[in-house]
């Protein structure tokens, strides 16, 4: 009634009672009266559609459609209807399936539907078996069509389908102790169950081919068994220990079909999960982000760390590249002032130094040579006399990475000048470019002090020499 296709069907072997289920008798009746029972009192409830129904009653019997409801021949009326037989099946554009000729009644309260289903069903193919007195030869189809429509004059009218069908039993022919005819409606039976139980495996595993076209009973349920529609299988199975093959045949049967997800709504549950899991998703990318900014952080860092080495590695690379400053001015006195540290002694230190300087940085033959020849030239200078005489006037810092070029032209004016006016303080006098100050990096521990005039800066560091001359 809320416009769904719907299908209930009763699936079984033989014997098990599909037949009592869904008819059931006037003391007990069965799903079909109840359901009709059922329909009318939901229709007396709502108040905001108007409801009519309709219905049709076949059979598929030998693998064609019986109209169970179709007019007797005049003149004749306790004979069977059979001139309504082997109906076609027709698919409209929108996919719902019409049979072609099938007789439809109008029903407009509850005792009208069972009076016609009462007369349908008596005409249903019946026979005796071994193992059912009266046992179905077809699938018996009742059909109810629901038309809706709103209180609203523009409201659209929908029609709807129920379906109550009543399978054959499913046999094994040699039990049923079927000849002749029987044993052919029983191989019809069979056959068409087996079609069925292909839609539903086609419809579990949710292939794209549905074979509905294999027989004509599934053909029937087409639009009512497939996606969209709401389905109730009751599944019959006998108690008797001989029939436990044809049980677990049954119950897998209704596994399979249990298995189909036929309505396309998602439950309250499946979308609690869902959340769930989004949420979880979320967390997991949240901590994934601050990892990654925490590792952003530590790269910047040790990229920081690296330029600074690399500018400690350039800085020493120049110092080291002094070949052509090794006439520089290098005073033993003060080179052996660096080396030492007020905690060491000179020739552990020296020797350590050594060891430790990589093999580039160890003299070579010819810078000892230069290096002797600088201190002969030095020897003839009085650097100690001119300290004391200069000490207050100024003084030049030499360090470790400061050294004063003897080739320079300012050094040898003031050494003249020193020579020449030793005593008389005049330094001042001496005619010397003013030397451009560059600020180098001081080592106080290392540094010691060799006075010179106030006026007289010198460059220092420009000229760099090689660390196995400080040795
Ligand atoms: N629950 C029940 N209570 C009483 N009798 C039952 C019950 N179920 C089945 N029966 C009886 O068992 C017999 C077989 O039942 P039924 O004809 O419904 O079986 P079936 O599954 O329809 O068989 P088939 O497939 O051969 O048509 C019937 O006589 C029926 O009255």
């Amino acid at each position: 009634m809320d416009g769904h296709n719907v299908c209930v069907f009763a699936y079984g072997q033989t014997g098990t009672g599909k037949t009592f289920t869904m008819d059931g008798t006037n003391e007990q009746p069965g799903i079909i009266p109840r359901a009709l029972e059922e329909l009318f009192h939901q229709a007396s409830l709502d108040s905001s559609s108007a409801f009519t129904f309709s219905m049709s009653m076949l059979e598929v019997y030998m693998g064609n459609l019986r109209d169970l409801l179709a007019p007797k021949p005049s003149g004749r009326p306790h004979e069977q209807p059979m001139t309504k037989c082997n109906l076609n099946i027709q698919t409209d554009p929108k996919g719902l399936i019409e049979i072609e000729g099938l007789s439809e009644v109008q029903i407009s309260d509850y005792a009208k539907a069972k009076w016609w289903y009462n007369k349908g069903r008596r005409f249903r193919s019946t026979s005796w078996t071994n193992v059912n007195e009266a046992s179905s030869r077809s699938h018996c189809l009742t059909r109810i069509s629901i038309f809706r429509r709103g209180d609203a004059l523009e409201a659209k009218s929908e029609v709807s389908k129920l379906w109550m069908v009543d399978l054959g039993g499913s046999e094994r022919l040699l039990k049923t102790g079927a000849k002749g005819l029987t044993l052919d409606e029983g191989r019809a039976i069979n056959l068409s169950l087996s079609a069925l139980a292909d839609v539903v495996a086609a419809l579990k595993r949710k292939r794209g081919h549905v074979p509905y076209r294999n027989s004509k009973l599934t053909q029937l349920l087409k639009d009512s068994l497939g996606y969209g529609s709401k389905v109730l299988m009751l599944v019959h199975i006998s108690p008797s220990e001989e029939d436990v093959c044809e049980t677990i045949c049954s119950l897998n049967f209704a596994k399979r079909a249990r298995a189909i997800e036929s309505n396309k709504e998602v439950s309250v549950e499946v979308k609690k999960q869902r959340e769930k899991k989004i949420m979880e998703l979320e967390e997991d990318i949240k901590e994934a982000e601050k990892q990654r900014q925490n590792l952003r952080e530590e790269t910047e860092k040790i990229e920081l760390k690296l330029n600074d080495s690399k500018k400690l590695l350039s800085i020493r690379d120049s110092l080291v590249e002094s070949d052509d400053m090794k006439a520089s001015i290098s005073p033993k006195d003060d080179v052996k002032e660096v080396i030492e540290t007020p905690k060491a002694s000179k020739k552990p230190i020296k020797r350590n130094f050594s060891n430790s300087m990589p093999r580039f940085m160890t003299s070579t033959v010819a810078s000892r040579q230069r290096q002797s020849a600088a201190e002969r030239d030095i020897g003839t200078v009085k650097l100690k006399s001119y300290r004391s005489t200069m000490v207050s006037r100024s003084s030049i810092h030499f360090s470790y990475s400061q050294s004063l070029s003897y080739s320079d032209i300012r050094i040898k004016a003031l050494l003249r000048n020193s020579n020449g006016k030793s005593g008389h303080g005049e330094a001042d006098s001496v005619p010397i470019p003013e030397p451009v100050l560059t600020e180098r990096p001081k080592c106080n521990d290392l540094e010691s002090k060799v006075t010179t005039p106030r006026s007289l800066r010198v460059s220092v560091g420009r000229h760099r020499r090689r660390m196995s001359d400080l040795i």
